[in-house]
């Protein structure tokens, strides 16, 4: 049992709920001894009826004092039974809300670089789904156990008045019970852990199915079939192994229950045994019957609801061990310097590396290179040569497993993360198409109050989009896409140009474009990067492109290959010296005449 895990949950749940856990318990307290008191009320009934039969007897007083209490006590266990079941939805909401919010922060906060390890994506994925609902049930078994400890105290009392002997045989009982459950609890646990990552796979290929970006290939490739295909091996492998573990369990119970069947035969021969032996009235009677089955499934009932906490409570462990995964284990940028208020020196790597979680290889090797402030740098190289790696490096996304990178001689990892990401800004190649108003993809971050008009349609106007935006109906006001309601889809290059406003709008000193312009029309492009030229005049910018082209409007041209940084020099330098730049800027030159050449021919 994760006894500090439910320790942790107890006090998270009371400073949010002292209500809930106060009436619960009371509630519980309630309802424990609610059963022995019907039990007492029903035997003392059960004997005034006797009497009043035997005696022909008209005072009906005595009885219907008992019938007021039995109706009173079964009314306060049905208004109890509402109210807990209206207080726990209550709280449910409040904790479903505040564990969200608490995940997702830290999914959202933890170091880019966790999401390369499987494990925290499978710690992610187990703690997402209806946390609320997952938290409470513990707590609710805690509680259920408390109810039934006093279920069975009060009963066993109750039974210790008339023989020590029934109390032995209720007790002993139940204990094969127990123990099975306990063991089933933990044997459901561990196949819910084991088969996290097929659950995984599932839930990615019904995203695959049901999506629509994905829509497009799976009926263009014609792979429907085959996804369908590979999530039914999945699902049914996971649901039989789920179905084999329940049949075991189904059986251990089955005789589990004959053996209860048993225990219920010999405190029946007890009861008979007593009642010939002894003065044990009618009334009596049918209450040790009543209180030898109440505690039973009093037992049964901590017996069933410590196997469900011990299985539940591993949820709670997971959950509290997701929020405290080690932010230092690849390294986080934790900072506290301001970054430079304006860049003088530039940016220097020196001798950086980095190795990709459980690679093999370091995918960047002892880089060195400095970027002047206001420089525009293009990256280039082959596809998997670290470009996109390198820049991720730059923003501290990714921490280099050696060396250091410096922003105007300030060491990067003592510098604020907030600080880093407010003056750095990137255009990804995959950026988020958010579906939000136009103004909101622009200044994504900010609420529409706080949105600098001004400075947002000024963004839209350098990146091109205010041309398209302007001629929706409701212009900035324009719902983009059509993921949440029908808003306005756009075209790839559209969606870029709100890419490239939105980085604009940051207003930051350095700015890296990843491949922004690959679905961008050739005067598009051009228009860009002339723009970019003119508009980040003062700014430090870095591009990778696989377009030599592009390249040619930078200062300088840095050429990777495999993790290496192979030339660094003006488009002049480099075609002197008739390396690789020259090599592809030769080759992707060849290209453009060729097909000059062949549009001319034909
Ligand atoms: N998350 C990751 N985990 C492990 N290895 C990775 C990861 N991301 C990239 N790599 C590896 O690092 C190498 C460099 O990748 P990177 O994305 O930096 O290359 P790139 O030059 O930007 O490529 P491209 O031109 O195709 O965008 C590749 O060999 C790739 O397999």
């Amino acid at each position: 049992m994760n006894f500090k895990s439910m320790f942790r949950a107890i006090r998270f749940v009371w400073e949010r709920a002292k209500l809930w856990v106060i009436c619960s318990i009371i509630f519980a307290i309630v309802s424990g001894l609610a059963p022995v008191a019907l039990v007492w009320v029903m035997k003392e009934l059960i004997n005034t009826v006797a009497v009043i039969i035997q005696q022909e007897s008209a005072d009906f007083s005595g009885a219907f004092i008992l019938l007021s209490i039995q109706f009173s006590i079964m009314l306060l266990s049905s208004i109890m039974d509402g109210l807990k079941s209206f207080m726990d939805d209550k709280v449910q909401i409040v904790l479903e809300h505040d564990l969200k919010a608490l995940s997702s922060r830290k999914a959202m906060a933890a170091p880019y670089s966790f999401y390369d390890i499987p494990e925290f994506y499978n710690h992610l994925e187990r703690v997402t789904g209806s946390p609320g609902a997952k938290f409470l049930t513990p707590l609710r078994n805690l509680l259920n156990i408390g109810e039934a400890a006093i279920k069975i105290v009060s009963f066993l009392v109750f039974l210790f008045t008339i023989h020590w002997i029934l109390v032995v045989i209720s007790v002993f009982g139940a204990i094969p019970i127990f123990i099975v459950q306990a063991i089933y609890g933990r044997k459901n646990f561990w196949l819910m852990f084991m088969q996290t990552p097929a659950a995984r796979e599932i839930n990615y290929i019904e995203y695959l199915m049901n999506n629509k970006q994905a829509a497009k290939e799976t009926r263009l490739f014609g792979i429907a079939d085959y996804l369908l295909g590979r999530w039914s091996k999945k699902y049914q492998k996971n649901a039989s192994e789920k179905l084999a573990l329940i049949k075991r369990q189904q059986y251990a119970e089955i005789g589990l229950d004959s053996l209860t069947a048993l225990m219920y035969a010999g405190a029946a021969l007890v009861i008979i045994w007593l009642i010939r032996t002894t003065t044990v009235k009618i009334g009596e009677f049918v209450a040790i019957g009543q209180a030898v089955q109440g505690t039973q499934e009093a037992i049964g009932q901590i017996s069933n609801n410590l196997a469900r906490l011990y299985e539940d409570s591993f949820y709670i462990r997971d959950y509290f061990e997701f929020l405290d995964f080690e932010e230092s284990r690849i390294g986080h940028q934790s900072g506290t310097l301001p970054f430079p208020a304006a860049l003088e020196k530039g940016i220097r790597f020196e001798n950086v590396s980095y190795r990709y979680p459980n690679a093999n290889n370091d995918t960047l090797d002892n880089i060195s290179f400095t970027i002047k402030q206001g420089e525009k740098i293009a990256i280039v190289g082959e596809n998997g040569s670290g470009k996109t790696t390198l820049v991720n490096l730059l923003f501290g996304l990714y921490q280099p497993t050696k060396g250091l990178i410096f922003y105007d001689g300030i060491d990067m990892t003592k510098i604020s993360e907030k600080e880093l990401h407010k003056n750095t800004t990137v255009i990804f190649q995959d950026f988020i198409r958010y579906s939000f108003r136009a103004s909101e993809n622009i200044a994504v971050g900010k609420e529409l109050d706080q949105i600098n008009e001004q400075k947002m349609k000024q963004a839209a106007r350098l990146s091109g989009a205010d041309k398209f935006i302007e001629e929706f109906e409701e212009g900035y006001d324009t719902q983009l896409g059509r993921f949440l309601t029908q808003g306005e889809e756009l075209s790839g290059g559209q969606w870029q140009k709100m890419a490239i406003a939105r980085a604009l709008y940051r207003d930051s000193q350095v700015i890296v474009l990843d491949e922004p312009t690959a679905s961008l029309d050739p005067i598009s492009e051009l228009e860009i990067y002339n723009q970019f030229q003119q508009i980040t005049r003062e700014k430090t910018v870095l591009y990778i492109s696989h377009r030599m082209s592009a390249a040619r409007f930078a200062d300088r041209i840095l050429v990777m290959e495999n993790g290496r940084i192979k030339e660094l020099g003006t488009h002049e330098e480099l075609m002197q010296v008739k390396g690789s730049y020259y090599d592809m800027y030769n080759t992707q030159a060849q290209w453009y005449q060729t097909e000059t050449g062949l549009r001319g021919s034909g």
